[in-house]
């Protein structure tokens, strides 16, 4: 048997879980949540429990959010009897997953024939098709599956190690058929934080030890080269699976538009020529070329930002590079280098940024072409946060606010721009009244990167001292801006000084920020809306979304 991590109160754990503001707890929470969002009410979903501490926690996850949102949620352990006590962990992982309220759980055993693929593949594809069958017995809609970021790594490493292409090197997706992956997005780290905090017992496979298995063998270079390379590199092989795996999707599409209206050949219909298909194919080709000229948005019209944000020139930058343009000029800050004047299509305004700012005012003309509001939501890829989930959550933490500030001397402080729509609703829900001051501020003569130190276009009006100031923000993302602000706060004697933000992205945190109050933990993506802006354009979005690309094209 593996180690057994300690099996204490079984129940009351969800409500342990380590509570909202248990950062890894609830990014595996939102991670499930998102997962979930568009099962029908009723729908069942399976979760596929091996028992070790990414897929307990997973099963935690899903059995705090599946009553939430009006699912039904079971387990299924899978018993490959590979270990000689395989059967009896099988049996305590069924009753930990019924002591978190799943219902059904099932245990399926399955016979690894290892001939000719080796174990681990022979495992696998028994374990798959044994997860499809109960999931079609059962009639389950989906089956979620615990693998993590740190799975995602290894994978990839041992894709490039095979000398693979695009789609291999894609690693694993999060959906494919009934099965979906919510926790690529988190470590396995933090899986084992949501089982401590949860105290949820898990055991530790030793088969995950065993340096006879090719993913051993890549969890141990990762480590090895995590020492050597620096602690990013789980985090940038995985990106570069993502990055691929867009690439790969497009150039799919591409290519299956281009076969679809390629003429059948003299050789039957089902065959098609090879040569127009390549033909077919040149408008990806200049689509990237276009990118990697800086033509594809004014951000990138000038070389040293296409050289700082979309790759090297002559490089192809991949898709997402591309619509991440913005976050990583806003990073970059202005282009400190003279610009040559040019006229360039751009969509939304040219006004600049104001903090941690895009770019500098452009010295040459823009033609400029406002989105109307009918276009915005158009233009969103995917709505992250309802109108109505954020004046829930408004609703909610304003009570709690109120609570905590009742009979003191209490300051709102709003940072311009992105926090106006945060200020007016999160005001009118307040049920105390108290004054509202704003602060403006601009990121500080750094060169290519925000440092965090930042410059104050626009100070308080007012003195804060000896107030409760509460700062509300719209996001925090690599905590740089709030940080520095809370200590510059901090610095004019004020009684406490507090951070309330709608949005905060737990993936991107380059300080660690004491927010006392979250609406949202949101994966590491660009979003827009509800006062965030994509070159000023859709701060009006009564809702938080990603941008669909061809607002980046
Ligand atoms: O955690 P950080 O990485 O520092 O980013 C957070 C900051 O970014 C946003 O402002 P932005 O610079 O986009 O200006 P805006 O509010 O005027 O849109 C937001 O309002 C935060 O202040
Ligand atoms: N619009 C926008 N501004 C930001 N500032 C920091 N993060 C973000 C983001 O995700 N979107």
């Amino acid at each position: 048997m593996g180690t057994v991590h300690a099996d204490t109160r079984a129940g009351e754990r969800m409500g342990a879980m380590g509570g909202p503001r248990h950062r890894p707890t609830a990014a595996i929470r939102y991670a499930v949540r998102s997962a979930l969002a568009d099962r029908a009410t009723d729908d069942l979903v399976l979760v596929a429990l091996s028992g070790g501490a990414d897929s307990m926690a997973l099963a935690a996850a899903l059995a705090a959010e599946a009553p939430v949102l009006g699912l039904r949620a079971g387990a299924v352990i899978v018993d490959h009897g590979l270990l000689t006590d395989s059967s009896e962990l099988a049996r305590t992982t069924a009753g930990r997953a019924a002591g978190l309220g799943l219902d059904p759980v099932e245990i399926v055993s399955v016979t690894v024939d290892p001939t000719g693929r080796g174990v681990e593949a022979a495992a696998r594809d028994a374990r798959y098709a044994a997860l499809s069958g109960v999931a079609e017995r059962l009639g389950a809609s989906l089956v979620l599956l615990g693998h993590t970021r740190d799975d995602q790594a290894e994978q990839v490493l041992l894709g490039l190690a095979r000398g693979s292409g695009a789609r291999s090197l894609a690693g694993m997706p999060s959906v494919r058929g009934i099965f979906r992956r919510p926790l690529l997005g988190v470590t396995r780290g933090d899986t084992r934080s949501l089982c401590e905090a949860a105290n949820l017992p898990w055991w530790d496979d030793p088969m995950n030890d065993d340096p006879a298995y090719l993913r051993v063998k890549a969890r141990r270079a990762l480590a090895d080269l995590e020492g050597d390379l620096g602690p990013g590199i789980r985090e940038a092989l995985a990106r570069t699976a993502d990055q691929l795996r867009e690439d790969a999707d497009h150039l799919d599409a591409l290519a299956d538009a281009a076969y679809a209206t390629t003429p059948p050949s003299r050789e039957g219909a089902n065959r098609r020529r090879r040569q127009p298909l390549t033909r077919d194919l040149l408008p990806l080709d200049r689509w990237v070329g276009r990118a990697a000229a800086g033509r594809a948005h004014p951000c990138l019209a000038t070389a040293p930002h296409r050289g700082r944000c979309a790759g090297r020139p002559g490089e192809r930058p991949a898709y997402r590079r591309l619509r991440s343009t913005p976050h990583r000029l806003a990073r970059a800050g202005p282009d400190p280098r003279p610009r040559r004047p040019e006229s360039v299509p751009i969509r939304g305004s040219d006004r600049p940024r104001t903090r941690l700012g895009w770019a500098a005012p452009p010295t040459r003309t823009v033609r400029s072409r406002a989105v109307d509001a009918a276009d915005m939501g158009k233009d969103l890829e995917k709505v992250l946060i309802t109108e109505e989930q954020i004046h829930a959550k408004l609703e909610e933490l304003a009570g709690e606010i109120a609570t905590e500030y009742a009979g003191k001397d209490l300051l709102l402080v709003g940072v311009l721009k992105g926090a106006v729509m945060v200020m007016a609703d999160l005001m009118r829900a307040l049920p105390i009244s108290a004054p509202v001051d704003w602060m403006a501020v601009s990121s500080y003569g750094s060169g290519t990167k925000s440092s965090g130190v930042v410059r104050i276009l626009k100070d308080l009006d007012v003195d804060i001292t000896g107030k409760h100031v509460l700062i509300v923000e719209d996001i925090v993302d690599s905590g740089l801006t709030l940080s520095w602000i809370r200590a510059n706060l901090a610095s004019r004697s004020p009684a406490s000084v507090e951070i309330c933000t709608l949005l905060r992205k737990p993936d991107a945190a380059k300080v660690e920020v004491d927010v006392k109050w979250v609406g949202f933990d949101i994966p590491n993506e660009f979003v827009v809306g509800y006062g965030l802006d994509y070159a000023e354009q859709y701060r009006g979005l009564r809702q938080v979304g990603t941008l669909a690309p061809h607002v980046y094209s």
